[in-house]
């Protein structure tokens, strides 16, 4: 049995971090290919492959739910490759404790049929990723013809209460950053059961090598923008996860994730990712400090996971 004091000193870091959220990519595999995928850290394999034989069973994810639970994680984020493609997702979020928030980022593409049926099984809200709402733009950022499936995505998800619903907007320059007005504009539209969430592109270890030069410049972009947003923003609230700015702009709420050499971002990160095949993953932009849960149960997955918490550190760190 684990007491209160050992499963807070379990959880908290070298650097006062407490873990209180659980990020797992339930599978590798997508249906789409967007040009700056970072993968979620699983390297080449991931959005590529689709390797049932190394991919965590729903059994093992469920365990590994329940002691994360036990230990007093708040919040659970499943995430891929793109989950919605996982048969037995709905049987996974069942096993989610009804205390914990639980939410799903996808692409969209099957939304709007499962979006009733994920509700159901007790997930709390989603966030969906649409970087544009032109449909040739769509098709060059992930390679396929899907936006009207998205959109369709989009209102199910509301319609189910799978709220709040996020819109993940990853600004590429020169290729949606004209696009910002209409999205705060769609957003605005649907109150504040909708979030527009515009996020700096992470253009980390050559992934978007084969981009447009242009997309360099990206960072700059983001903190224009964010310097706009506050200008014009009745009320701005932070959020405990990554200091995370929530600016209300004329009735349209904006979040702004910028992580990248923000060390106030990183000194305020209380995720742990678990990767598809079961690795315990200590930073998104850090390798080589994974732990293996793979086959371990009750107190050996305690001590992967104590010993997982002992590796993280802030990438980015203020001198
Ligand atoms: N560097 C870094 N980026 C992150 C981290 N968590 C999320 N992101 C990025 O933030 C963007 C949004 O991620 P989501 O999966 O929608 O989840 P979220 O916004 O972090 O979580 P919620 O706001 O609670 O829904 C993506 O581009 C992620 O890669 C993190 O811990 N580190
Ligand atoms: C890796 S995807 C996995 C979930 C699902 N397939 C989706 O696209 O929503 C999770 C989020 O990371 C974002 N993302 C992927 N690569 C990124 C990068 N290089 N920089 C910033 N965000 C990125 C995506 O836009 C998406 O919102
Ligand atoms: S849909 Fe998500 S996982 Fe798939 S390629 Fe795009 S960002 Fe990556
Ligand atoms: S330490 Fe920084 S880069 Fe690493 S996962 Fe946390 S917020 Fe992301």
């Amino acid at each position: 049995m684990t007491t209160e004091k050992n499963a807070s000193d379990i959880l908290t870091d070298t650097y006062n971090r407490k873990i209180s959220n659980i990020r797992i990519a339930v599978t590798s595999a997508c249906d789409l290919r967007c040009i700056y995928c970072h993968r979620e850290g699983e390297g080449d394999n991931g959005c590529t492959r689709d390797d049932h034989a190394s991919q965590m069973t729903k059994e093992e994810i469920s365990e590994l739910i329940g002691v994360f639970a036990e230990l007093g994680v708040k919040t659970i984020k499943l995430t891929g490759g793109e989950p919605l493609l996982r048969p037995d997702l709905l049987d996974i979020i069942r096993s989610i404790p009804p205390h914990i928030e639980s939410s799903l980022t996808t692409n969209g593409t099957h939304l709007a049929k499962l979006a009733k049926e994920l509700k159901d099984a007790g997930l709390s809200r989603v966030n969906v990723s649409l970087d544009t709402m032109n449909r040739d733009t769509y098709i060059k950022i992930t390679g396929k013809d899907r936006l009207k499936d998205v959109l369709d995505g989009i209102d199910a998800a509301l319609a189910a209460g799978l709220t709040p619903v996020k819109l993940n907007m990853v600004v590429l320059k020169g290729m949606n950053d004209n696009e910002i007005d209409d999205f705060l504009a769609f957003v605005r539209a649907r109150g504040e059961n909708l979030i527009l969430q515009i996020i700096e592109l992470m253009d980390i270890n050559g992934w978007t090598d084969d981009m447009d030069p242009a997309v360099h410049g990206n960072a700059q972009l983001v903190a224009d923008l964010e310097k706009e947003f506050a200008k014009h923003s009745s009320r701005v609230t932070t959020r405990h996860m990554h200091h995370r700015r929530k600016y209300l702009v004329d009735g349209a709420l904006v979040e702004v994730v910028r992580p990248m050499h923000n060390p106030e971002f990183c000194a305020n990160c209380n995720r742990l990712r678990v990767t598809s095949d079961g690795l315990l993953k200590p930073c998104l932009l850090k390798t080589g400090n994974e732990v293996s849960v793979k086959g371990l149960h009750g107190d050996e997955l305690k001590s992967a996971i104590a010993a997982a918490v002992k590796n993280r550190s802030p990438y980015f760190f203020a001198e």
